[in-house]
């Protein structure tokens, strides 16, 4: 009788043991998961049976030129827990653990240029918009880095949900020569937005950017003029070129059509950030969410600012390389830009059906 008691209660107690270590190892498990997970390496799983699909669909985009949406990859179903790592410009480095279901997308809308037109602006003021998702770096995949591969490039992509927009800006593909190509290729329905600026005023922002990194710089006239007798342009150097908006305009137009395109004032994305932001909204076929109760004007800053920025509940400006003060150039230097850009403008003006009023 005692005897059979002691072995009831060592048993029970045995069983306890078992539960206690099941619970423990179960943990580790978990645990373990966990931080896999929040390193990121769940992506690295074996993938879903729809991501092998539009794999398959990718190499068949890259035969046969077909778009991915014509072929359905757009509509991919939510996918297990991961996390997503915000791909933040250095200003919004912010990692988040949310958004743990949905797809990774081609782009369906990118931000092609003009590189000093207000891009980032843009694209600050779009992420507000809770159908809009988009990668804060610029990708640099159809000028730099297309030897890569369309899979590499759809996994920079934020993931989405249905109805959800996936976006990216990277304004020098407007000057590549390959990129209309590159992007038809992915799919000829890409939405191409582009702000434009006073060729002039961009110029010299393009200038103040690269003089803040090389202090030692020439003047802008000195590089401006190929000779400063007789005020020949010096079309070669890029701060330049990129303003010649028409000619980088005619090699997009090759690939796609007009109705494709939304052009962007840069100025009135300062003076009224509102405004143009419901056309670019239209454009999307969003709701007209972003209105001018997000936007303030900072005195400080002399630029509109966000009320409430993306995955912020403060008000934020752009960082300090954007809106910063231009040195000072020789009236008759910009003049004489002002008179070689004009055919250009005028030309861009017809193209577009829309006069920017530059000159
Ligand atoms: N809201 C707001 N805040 C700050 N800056 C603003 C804003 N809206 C437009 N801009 C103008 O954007 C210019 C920089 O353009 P980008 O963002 O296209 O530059 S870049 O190509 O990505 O480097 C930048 O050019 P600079 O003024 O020469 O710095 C600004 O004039």
């Amino acid at each position: 009788m005692g005897c059979s008691k002691w072995r009831a209660a060592f048993n029970f107690g045995h069983l306890k043991v078992q539960s206690k270590l099941s619970v423990f190892f179960t943990m580790i498990i978990l645990f373990t998961y966990l931080f896999y997970c929040l390193n990121g390496y769940c992506d690295s799983l074996p993938r879903p049976v729809y991501d092998q699909r539009n794999n398959l669909q990718n190499k068949m985009t890259l035969n046969d030129g077909q778009s991915l949406e014509q072929l359905g990859a757009f509509n991919a179903s939510p996918v297990s827990f991961v996390r997503e790592l915000s791909h933040g410009d250095a200003s919004s480095n912010n990692i988040s653990i949310a958004n743990n279901f949905g797809s990774k997308k081609f782009p369906q809308a990118i931000i092609i240029g003009v590189k000093k037109g207000g891009t980032r602006a843009l694209l600050e003021f779009l992420r507000i918009h809770p159908d809009v998702r988009a990668v804060g770096a610029e990708p640099h995949f159809f000028d730099r880095f297309y030897d890569k591969g369309l899979e590499w490039y759809r996994n920079l992509m934020p993931r989405t949900l249905e109805g959800q927009i996936t976006m990216e800006k990277t304004p020098s593909y407007f000057i590549t020569k390959e990129a209309p190509r590159r992007v038809f290729s992915m799919s000829r329905h890409t939405k191409l937005i582009v702000v434009v600026r006073d060729p002039v005023t961009r110029a010299v922002s393009d200038y103040t950017q690269t003089l803040s990194k090389s202090p030692g710089l020439p003047s802008f006239q000195n590089l401006a003029f190929r000779n400063a007798t007789t005020g020949l342009i010096d079309t070669s150097w890029s701060a330049v070129r990129i303003g010649i908006y028409a000619k980088h305009l005619e090699n997009w137009l090759r690939y796609f059509p007009l109705s494709r395109f939304l052009f962007v004032s840069g100025e009135r994305l300062v003076t009224d950030p509102a405004g143009e932001m419901g056309r670019v909204q239209d454009f999307l076929g969003l709701k007209r969410v972003v209105t001018d109760k997000h936007f303030y004007f900072n005195q400080t800053k002399g630029f509109p600012c966000l009320k409430k920025p993306e995955g912020s509940s403060r008000p934020r400006c752009l960082g300090k390389s954007k809106g910063r003060p231009h040195p000072q150039i020789p009236s008759e230097v910009l003049l004489r830009l002002r008179d070689f850009y004009r055919p250009f403008n005028f030309k861009f003006y017809q193209m577009t059906g829309h006069n920017f009023g530059w000159d």
